[in-house]
């Protein structure tokens, strides 16, 4: 039987060999039935979510996919991406079975054995593309997030058969693949949305070239209050398609000093929001949203978003057509991957990104 004690690691090394090295992640902590929240784990107060910065009085849109060729419904997937960067569609062409499928698929991955789990490790994973791992860039935070996650980059059917875990490979290929169209009617409608009225194949490689999906788990934390499930970023991606549970615990906010506000569960529908690489594409008129994930003291909660991407190799800018008429670009012209590089080379801790590209 597990042990119940408050302070079961005698240094920063052990527990860091018990989380990581072994593979048993945050999802081991907290099944020993800790008290107290290791030290590593507490945020510095910036970090911390105070639920006196949440706004109750407001609500990120929900918008109806089941009549696109209603103008007042393409017009509101447009004024949300702009005004809000973050809304959840409902009646979307994702099968309900493929949603609840994968989330099985993801308690499943994580009750594997820590040894098990451990494969799929930076250190052990026989593919860069395939990653188990825990909080978000180790080395570089200042404090641990209260989260573990599978990462899957797509490359090829092929690949992802050979080598991703067998208890959610075809689930979260079946997640993507359905979703692949649902991706593609936003982005149309985003891209018509600014007079863009052609998707060649050149800008098609650019806006959604590339996907990863992430299994995430936030197991039940002791002092929620002390840590973050995930702290407050900006997506890389041009767009990301996220399904929830329905335990809750993701909060956006729209500007730096607003307040923060809960992007309640709901039902078969899938959060969107913009990611970087649109903004870049499109020159700023799609801005990505800040968001941060609470831990919860109660309950385990799942996510699993799929961050759909340029591909690491693709030169990203503002489309040439999206700047006509004598505007400036704001951006200056950047490797994808590298875009990528700089992101996990700091911490989550709020600051853009795309700071790093502003001309
Ligand atoms: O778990 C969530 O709700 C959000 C996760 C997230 O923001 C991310 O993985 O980038
Ligand atoms: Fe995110």
């Amino acid at each position: 039987m597990a042990p119940t004690v408050a302070e079961p690691f005698s240094d920063s090394s052990a527990l860091i060999d018990f989380v990581i090295n072994q593979g048993n992640g945050v999802k081991g902590l907290s099944e020993m039935g800790l008290k107290a929240l290791p030290k590593q784990y507490i945020q510095p107060l910036e970090e911390r979510m105070c639920m006196t910065n949440v706004q109750t009085h407001d609500s990120i849109p929900i918008i109806d996919m089941s009549n696109l060729d209603n103008l007042e419904v393409t017009k509101s997937i447009c004024e949300s991406a702009s005004k809000w960067d973050f809304f959840q569609i409902v009646n979307h062409d994702v099968p309900v079975e493929v949603l609840e499928n994968v989330k099985d698929a993801t308690y499943k991955f994580f009750r594997l054995p820590a040894e098990v789990k451990n494969k799929y490790s930076k250190e052990h994973s026989s593919s860069n593309n395939m990653r188990f791992g825990m909080s978000f860039t180790p080395q570089a935070e200042k404090a641990l997030e209260w989260k573990d996650y599978l990462s899957l980059f797509f490359v090829f059917e092929e690949e992802a058969f050979a080598l991703w875990p067998s208890v959610c490979r075809e689930q979260v290929l079946d997640y993507m693949k359905k979703s692949e169209v649902v991706i593609k009617q936003l982005l149309k409608v985003l891209m018509n949305g600014l007079n863009l009225h052609e998707i060649d194949e050149t800008k098609e490689l650019l806006l959604m070239g590339s996907m990863r999906t992430n299994l995430n788990y936030y197991p039940k934390c002791p002092n929620p209050e002390l840590t973050v499930g995930v702290g407050q970023h900006f997506d890389v991606s041009t767009l990301t398609i996220l399904l929830q549970d329905e335990i809750g615990g993701l909060f956006v906010r729209r500007n730096e000093g607003d307040n923060w506000i809960h992007v309640p569960p709901i039902k078969g529908s899938l959060v969107i929001n913009v990611g970087d690489a649109l903004q870049i594409i499109s020159n700023g008129k799609y801005r990505s949203v800040e968001h941060r994930v609470v831990a919860n003291g109660s309950k385990n909660r799942i996510s699993v978003p799929i961050f759909v991407n340029p591909r690491p190799i693709d030169m990203i800018g503002s489309f040439p057509e999206l700047i006509e008429n004598g505007e400036k670009p704001i951006y200056k012209q950047v490797l994808y991957s590298d875009y990528v590089k700089h992101f996990f080379r700091k911490a989550h801790d709020g600051k853009k990104t795309v700071a790093f590209v502003e001309l």
